[in-house]
């Protein structure tokens, strides 16, 4: 049908440009000839008039509504807006009225704007009537046809200070139109903008999306702009095959100008002018031989009717510029399926909507943005969109943030509201380097499955996989990591480690339909780190660049320099220059009815069995009674529970209990996290053991656990368990006791130990033995009869004396280090232990008979982070 109707309006414009060279021919025979043929010359005027009326009426046709209506009588109600959406020929626009005799007169069309079509220029400047008055009716017609979305003018004016666009004062207000540039800096700039919009219109162009590209018409009087006539010689060349087109006053046919390509050019000579095709066209309207052509041109546009069209566009533009969270999410839930790719609304450019995809060409995004751009919000809209748009069979999420922030705890179970995001597998809040690469591992595990069972199937990529194997889901995977330079600047084997999982999940991620989303404040600092940028981020084509974004777009783009909160320019082509779209999107936090109740909804849409994510974060306190229904009891091997792991499932973390010699716990650091870590592995153990099977002796030495074994001695008592209580002065005694052969199935916890140093190393003067013997004795040889000793030390030094020095080692295989340094540490295993950092809320625990390491956050009783000195 457009193409119908497109042919249709060629043939017009044909027909009206063919018979417009007729009446001049005509008109300039009829100057040629003779008076005596004067009989035969008003048989020709009447031929004449035959074509004129023929050209009204041709022109009439090519220009409805505001292309050829007469502006200067505008009153409202005002033609049809935007009705002329540009196709695939130029559009043609009234200019004013040419005079074939005194009476009879025709219109003058130009074709503008589109391929085929020029620039115009007019040698008077915007101080000169005739001229001014063309570029605003010029100006007022554009602004009345062409969509809003298909138009983005600037406004030049280097004559009158923008003074010659006050008429459209309150659509600038508005936003609708940028204000006028005046200066030379301002020219600069627009044309920096035109040159980039020409780069971004051939890349469309070479896709085959020219359409999706707005017209930019530069509009007004140049400034002087000497220096600048290359540039401006080379866009009006580039001009229409790229949607540029230049509407220039002032622009005097000199030899010290440059003639621009493409341009129709407008002589004012009085009352009337002159208008030349473009040079290397064949000329239609030219004077001949002393005949002058006389062309009236359109005059001012009705002020009224301009103030009314302003009010118009402005009331659509804002109507546009009002994209709400609502426009995000699609209209059904849950109707996409992404085989081929995930694909969501992000914001909206201008009256168009823009999509971003995860697929095979862009299958990893890049985002960054200073502190405050909104970054948080963007990937949240992401979330939401693509939440919304597929169900977890087709979209699995594991959502990561470095920062102290609670970027994504809206998508996990919280006290107020237990409802979930059912797509979100993994959720960390504050996580540790750790707990990234642990998550960097599961997917690499992951496209390990995927890959196995591809091979299985005998098919290359996950569209076959998914058909071939329809019963499991096999979702694409989305893993977000903000601020993910964290990941990169720990100690450098984690760095390392980090680096290998990121490239693996880059490389190869698209294949097995798993995404990556790496968002930081910063890209600049973490290349010069990587020095990896070609291997990693080349991978991630799809690049979106906040206010203050350095790095993510090529170091000469400069598109992200003006963005506001809640623009990003959005760039498929690793940042290039020239294919920057900027968009705007919404602001979630502005609208917590509808994000409480998508996310309701779909909680409500979740399949049986579906699982709250697990959720990682990182400086929250973790207690033994959350971990205790998941402890079976009664096992033939008791486990001892410190603390939960650093990894995605947040797994319970602690050595095993058997006889092995050696098989006992001794947490160190001065920290009085080591008591309630005592309090809460004792309190797991009686959970394993039937009550009166077992003895615990609870020894609190130090003040600080005075509370802890109080409150466990109750609990254990409450319990049915058989506990006894023991001061330093019981302890020699009592480690008397167990070291004899025949002290069987008991727990020594021991609150403090080096406080009964004095004690322990006290000789008997009958056996000629100190405690710390028996001690040692117990250590080697009471795993054997059930007997075990969990301990802490406040300081490394004591412990490792305590143990004899290096050769009493292999007493204690089980170690959990608090705030004791990586020296501390290595005094105690022998080992180097360059990537321990102590810090709060962590511990490392080290088990020496499985040779294993491992991050965890230590168990504490609620409320120990409130209080002071914690760590
Ligand atoms: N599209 C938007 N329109 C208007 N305001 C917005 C928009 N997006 C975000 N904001 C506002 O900007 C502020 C910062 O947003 P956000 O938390 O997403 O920034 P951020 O870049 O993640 O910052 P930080 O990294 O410091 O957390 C918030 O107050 C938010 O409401």
């Amino acid at each position: 049908m457009a193409g119908r109707v497109s042919r249709h309006f060629d043939a017009a414009t044909d027909a009206y440009r063919s018979a417009r060279a007729q009446v001049a021919a005509v008109r300039s025979l009829l100057q040629d000839q003779d008076s005596e043929r004067g009989v035969t010359a008003a048989g020709h005027e009447v031929a004449v008039r035959g074509l004129v009326a023929e050209l009204k009426a041709t022109a009439a046709l090519i220009t409805p509504g505001w292309l050829g209506v007469d502006v200067r009588k505008l009153t409202t109600p005002l033609p049809e807006l935007g009705a002329h959406t540009p196709g695939e020929g130029p559009l043609p626009l009234h200019v004013g009225i040419c005079w074939v005799t005194d009476d009879d007169w025709f219109p003058v069309v130009l074709p503008l704007l589109g391929e085929g079509g020029g620039h115009l220029t007019i040698d008077a400047g915007l101080r000169t009537r005739a001229a001014a008055s063309l570029v605003r009716a010029v100006l007022t017609r554009l602004l009345g046809a062409v969509p809003q979305q298909f138009l983005d003018v600037r406004l030049v004016d280097g004559a009158t200070a923008g003074g010659a666009f006050t008429g459209f004062r309150p659509l600038i207000a508005s936003g609708g139109l940028a204000p006028p540039v005046i200066d030379t800096a301002g020219l600069a700039g627009v044309l920096d903008e035109a040159e980039e919009h020409v780069q971004h219109a051939q890349a469309m162009a070479a896709a085959g999306r020219l359409e999706e590209v707005p017209f930019l018409v530069l509009c007004g009087q140049l400034p002087d702009c000497r220096g600048e006539y290359a540039r401006i010689q080379a866009l009006a060349h580039a001009g229409p095959a790229s949607r540029l087109h230049l509407v220039l006053a002032g622009w005097p046919a000199e030899e010290s100008r440059p003639v621009l390509d493409h341009a129709y050019t407008v002589a004012v000579d009085g009352q009337y002018a002159r208008i030349a095709d473009p040079a290397g066209r064949p000329a239609v309207i030219r004077p001949r031989r002393g005949m002058q052509v006389r062309v009236s041109l359109d005059d001012d546009p009705n002020p009224e009717a301009v103030g009314e069209l302003c009010r118009l566009l402005s009331a659509d533009a804002k109507a546009a510029a009002t994209f709400t969270f609502a426009d995000l999410t699609g209209d059904t839930l849950w109707a996409g399926s992404s085989a081929r790719g995930l694909s969501t609304v992000v914001g909206r450019e201008k009256h168009t909507e823009v999509e971003l995809s995860f697929d095979d060409v862009t299958p990893h995004w890049m985002i960054a943005g200073r502190s405050g751009s909104g970054k948080t919000v963007f990937l949240l809209d992401v979330l939401y969109g693509l939440t919304a748009r597929y169900s977890p069979t087709e979209l699995a999420l594991y959502l990561l943030d470095f920062k102290e922030g609670v970027s994504f705890t809206e998508f996990t179970p919280t006290p107020i509201d237990p409802s979930w995001i059912p797509h979100a597998r993994a959720v960390g809040v504050e996580s540790d380097r750790e707990y990234g690469i642990a998550v960097l591992q599961e997917l690499v595990a992951e496209m390990g499955r995927r890959s196995v069972a591809m091979k299985r199937l005998g098919v290359t990529t996950l569209p076959a996989l998914r058909a071939a194997d329809p019963r499991t889901p096999w979702p694409r995977v989305v893993a977000v990591v903000d601020e993910f330079h964290v990941l990169l600047s720990g100690p450098s084997r984690q760095a390392a480690v980090a680096v290998a999982l990121l490239e693996d999940l880059a490389r190869k991620g698209r294949s097995y339909g798993i995404h990556l989303v790496l968002a930081s404040q910063t890209i600049s600092g973490v290349d010069a780190l990587l020095g990896k940028k070609d291997a990693i981020f080349g991978q991630f084509p799809l690049r979106v660049a906040l206010a203050g974004a350095t790095g993510v777009l090529d170091p000469g783009n400069t598109a992200a320099g003006d963005l506001t909160v809640g623009q990003a320019v959005i760039n498929d082509a690793a940042g290039a220059i020239g294919r920057d779209r900027i968009v705007r999107f919404p602001d979630s936090h502005a609208s917590p009815t509808a994000v409480a109740e998508l996310r309701q909804k779909l909680w409500s849409m979740r399949a049986d069995g579906n699982r709250p994510p697990h959720v990682f974060s990182g400086f929250a306190e973790q207690h033994i009674t959350t971990a205790l229904p998941d402890v079976p009891t009664g096992g033939p091997r008791r486990r001892l529970l410190v603390g939960r792991a650093v990894d995605v499932t947040s797994s319970l973390a602690g050595p095993l209990l058997d006889a092995t010699p050696g098989r006992h716990l001794a947490v160190v650091g001065a920290s009085p996290v080591g008591a309630d870590v005592l309090h809460a592995a004792t309190t797991a153990l009686a959970h394993q053991h039937p009550p009166g099977s077992v003895r615990f002796l609870l020894a609190p030495l130090v003040g600080p656990s005075e509370d802890p074994a109080a409150e466990l001695a109750a609990a254990l008592d409450q319990a049915g368990h058989t506990t006894k209580r023991l001061t330093i002065a019981d302890l020699p005694r009592a480690l008397a006791d167990l070291a004899a052969e025949t002290a069987r199935d008991t727990y020594l916890v021991l609150f403090g130990t080096d406080a009964a140093s004095t004690q322990l190393g006290t000789r008997d003067p009958d056996t000629r033995r100190t405690p710390l013997d028996d001690l040692r004795t117990v250590l080697a040889a009471g795993p054997a009869r059930g007997v075990h000793v969990l301990g802490w030390w406040r300081g490394a030094k004591r412990l490792a004396e305590d143990l004899g020095g290096s050769a009493g080692r292999d007493l204690i295989a089980c170690l959990l280090a608090l705030n004791i340094g990586a020296d501390g540490l290595a005094s105690l295993t022998g080992d180097v232990m360059g990537d321990w950092q102590p810090r709060p809320n962590r511990g490392l625990l080290l088990d020496r008979h499985d040779h294993t390491s491992q991050l965890i956050v230590p168990f504490v009783r609620p409320g120990r982070h409130e209080q002071e000195g914690a760590w």
